[in-house]
């Protein structure tokens, strides 16, 4: 892991969230994104080495929707860089944590990404990302 990627906050409305945000850090988002497979719809900003990942559940069954329900919003997980994700997932596996997916699935962002029960890294949901080349 290389450095952190992008920090995931669940919102209940993107768009109240987008204009909020960009009052924030004093520009819109840099790009907006659905992911049915996720059941979110994202918006980034600030597209440079640490990015803020802003996600709506599009379904009730969302981990986004499920979220929201037990905790409301605020952050919802750390995303990691990494060089290589098949290997990195191996290597965490070995090392005891919970791979949720063992098999990478397309993110946001031109991405594949991974995550790691937080049960097993002390309450705190971890994303891994590797971009698509
Ligand atoms: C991919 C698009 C985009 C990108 O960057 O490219 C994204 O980031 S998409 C982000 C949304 N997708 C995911 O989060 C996928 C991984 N998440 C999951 O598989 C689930 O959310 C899971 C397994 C973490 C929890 O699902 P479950 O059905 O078990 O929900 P529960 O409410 O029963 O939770 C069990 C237990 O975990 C705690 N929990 C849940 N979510 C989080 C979280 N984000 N951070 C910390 N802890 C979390 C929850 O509180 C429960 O703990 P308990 O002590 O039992 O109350
Ligand atoms: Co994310």
């Amino acid at each position: 892991m290389r450095k952190i990627e992008h920090i995931g906050i669940a919102v209940k409305d993107l768009e109240v969230s987008n204009s909020l945000f960009e009052k924030l850090f004093g520009a819109p988002p840099y790009k907006q994104e659905e992911v049915a497979s996720e059941g979110v719809k994202t918006s980034f900003f600030m597209n440079g080495p640490n990015k803020i990942e802003l996600l709506e559940a599009t379904t009730p069954e969302s981990p986004i929707a499920k979220f929201l329900e037990k905790k409301g919003e605020g952050i919802h997980h750390i995303a990691f860089d990494v060089e290589d994700i098949v290997s990195e997932i191996a290597r965490l596996q070995s090392e005891g944590f919970t791979v949720l997916n063992e098999t990478p699935k397309k993110g946001a962002d031109n991405k594949l990404v991974a995550f790691l029960h937080p049960k097993g890294t002390n309450g705190v949901l971890i994303e891994l990302c590797q971009e698509i080349k």
